[in-house]
This record gives C-alpha cells, structure tokens and sequence, in this order.
C-alpha cells in the first residue's frame, strides 16, 4: 500500500482516457444489477446529502459509494446551479475522489464533469436499449447543454435513429449545438414540435416546472427524464408520470429526490437493475419513462475506469 500522494485527472485527461461514453457501458450495467440485488449485491450507496446555498440558487451534492464486485470507493462532489450570475458558466461541476479500498488512501483526484456527462449518458443508454419501441427512428432531445450533446454521442453511435430533433428554450443554444456535432440535427421551433412522433425522448433542461406533456407523447415512445433532480422541480407533467411504465435508477432516490416522482404519485414500476437482470419485465410496446436521478455507484464505475486506463500508461 503506497504512501505516494495522490495523482490529479484533469477533465482534458479524462475524456482523452474515456473516450466514449459506451466503454462505461458493462461496467454501469453490472453495477446497476448489483444496485438492484440489495446486500447480496454489493453495492453501498447511501442517498445523496444534497446542501442548499440558497443566497445563490446553487446546491451542492455528496455522492459517495463502495462497489465490491469491482473493490471500488469513490465518493463525488458535485454542484448545480440553477440561477447563474454569467450565463457562460457551467451549471454543473464536478469532482470524484478515489480511495485506496484497502487502507482508506486517498489516490486520485478526478475531474467528475466529464464523467457525469458520460456516465449518465451511458445510463441512459442502457435504459433505452430495453424500453425504447421495437422499430424506433427518430429521437428528440429536450435540452442543449452538456448532457445533451453526451446524450447525443452515445444514441447516435448505439442506435440506428433516421431524425434526431433538438429542442432548446433558448434557440440559439440548439442551433449552436446542432452545428457542432457533426451529424443532421433538426432544431425545431417549439418542444412540441420536436416531440410528436418521436420514438425515443430525452429531457436534460434545467426547468423545474412541465416541460413535456403527456398529450404530446406518441404511444408506445420512450422517454428518459434526466432533469429535475429535486423534490420540488419537474421536467414531465402528471399526464405523462401517470399514463407511462415508470422505471427508476433508484426507488429510495426517486421517492426523496424526484419531483417528477413525487408530486404526481405516480407508482414506481422497477428498478433499471431489476429489468436488467430479467426479475422485471421491460415492456417495450407501452410508453415508458426512465427517471434518472444520477447515482453515485455509476461516478464510482467510471473514476475507476478512468483511475484505471491512467495507471495502465504510468
Ligand atoms: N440524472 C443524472 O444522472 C444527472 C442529471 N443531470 C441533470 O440534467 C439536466 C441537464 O444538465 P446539464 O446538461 O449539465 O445542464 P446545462 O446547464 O449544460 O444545460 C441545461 C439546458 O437546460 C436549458 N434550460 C435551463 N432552464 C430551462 C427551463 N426553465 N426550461 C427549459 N430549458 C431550460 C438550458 O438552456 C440548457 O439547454 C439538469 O437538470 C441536471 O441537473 C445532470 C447530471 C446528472
Ligand atoms: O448524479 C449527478 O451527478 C447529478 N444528478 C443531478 C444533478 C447532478
């Protein structure tokens, strides 16, 4: 066990180390499973403390997690920001410690932006793969901030889609976003517009009130809610929460953390882990939603990854 102190992983290194998103997705799916299978699983993970700064609209969260399928301790920091002074500033920052599992050393410090950015997307992924309609084909995103364009890299790398729509609040920021991606985007006007027809869904905004509504859903579509990560802040109106399959990362998180969840009523379906490994039905005819909240275990997964690839070129 080594006194060495700890090595820093800037966010240029990490996303050189972790190029796509999609080189997360065995690890993130086996600890999903893990998540899901309770103590036998392995996975510790308490519910996020999350601090209000309140003078300054920003919150700050503490997400940390033991997996011992991998032998891995993290814990990230991480703050959000929901009204901003400049308006360039990143919304969301973060960063993951990484401990020596056997003695509590600390050994890395990482840059935990990109690694939110990829690990969610990936999750999402993993969400989509089994609930998104048989014969999907166009795919809409919500949102063109960061996890819109991770949400962008990984569908359009995993799945065949023949439109990809991109709805912002502020039209500029879809334009921008659509220009630099590389593929056909159309940017669409109104989030009406962008989501009737469409097969798959993502909502990453930072709104807290409705932004998609259940009458503009076709049926049978998809949608993952990654938005709205408090108890009082939605992305999905009741409409959608009530009529949809509903599939969470985690109950215990979505029961104090979503409001989505929370202020509808509407009744938790499964786990992701638990239609991973088959205990739950998938039910990919009916519309489904995926609310994601984010869990600790999946920045535990990738810091590892990352931790990992740095130490193989050292
Ligand atoms: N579930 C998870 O694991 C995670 C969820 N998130 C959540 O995903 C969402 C997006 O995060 P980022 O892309 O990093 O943020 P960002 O700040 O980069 O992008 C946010 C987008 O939302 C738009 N927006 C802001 N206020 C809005 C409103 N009232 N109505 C409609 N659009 C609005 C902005 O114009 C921008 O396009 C946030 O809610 C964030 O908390 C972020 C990280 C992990
Ligand atoms: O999982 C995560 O890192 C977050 N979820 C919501 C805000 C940040």
């Amino acid at each position: 066990m080594s006194s060495e102190p700890p090595v820093f992983i800037s966010a240029a290194e990490v996303e050189r180390l972790l190029p796509r998103a999609s080189l997360l997705l065995p690890g993130l799916e086996a600890a999903l499973c893990n998540f899901s299978a309770g103590a036998a699983g392995g996975v510790e993970q308490p519910l996020r403390a999350v601090v209000p700064v309140r003078p300054h609209g920003g919150f700050l969260g503490v997400m940390p997690a033991y997996s011992a399928a991998d032998d891995a301790l993290t814990t990230k920091l991480v703050t959000f920001y929901e009204h901003r002074g400049d308006s360039a500033a990143p919304s969301h920052r973060a960063t993951v410690l990484l401990f020596d599992p056997r003695c509590g050393s600390l050994r890395a410090v990482l840059d935990g932006t990109v690694i939110t950015a990829k690990r969610t997307a990936a999750v999402s992924a993993i969400a989509t793969k089994l609930l998104m309609p048989r014969s999907a084909e166009v795919l809409c995103i919500l949102g063109a901030g960061v996890q819109a364009r991770s949400h962008y890299e990984i569908f359009t790398e995993l799945f065949p889609f023949t439109e990809v729509r991109l709805w912002s609040r502020t039209e500029q920021h879809a334009l921008r976003l659509a220009s630099s991606v590389g593929g056909a985007v159309r940017v669409c006007g109104t989030a009406r517009e962008a989501v009737v027809g469409a097969d798959v869904i993502v909502t990453v905004t930072m709104a807290t009130t409705p932004i998609l509504f259940g009458e503009w859903v076709k049926p049978g579509a998809h949608v993952n809610a990654v938005g709205a990560s408090r108890p009082d802040w939605r992305e999905l109106d009741d409409v959608l929460m009530k009529s949809s399959v509903l599939v969470v990362d985690s109950r215990e998180a979505a029961l104090a953390e979503s409001g989505d969840v929370i202020l509808s009523g509407a009744e938790i379906f499964a786990e992701l882990g638990e239609v991973l490994k088959g205990t739950k039905p998938a039910l990919p005819e009916k519309t489904t939603v995926f609310k994601s909240l984010g869990m600790a275990v999946e920045d535990t997964i990738a810091a590892k990854f990352v931790y990992d690839a740095w130490s193989a070129g050292n």
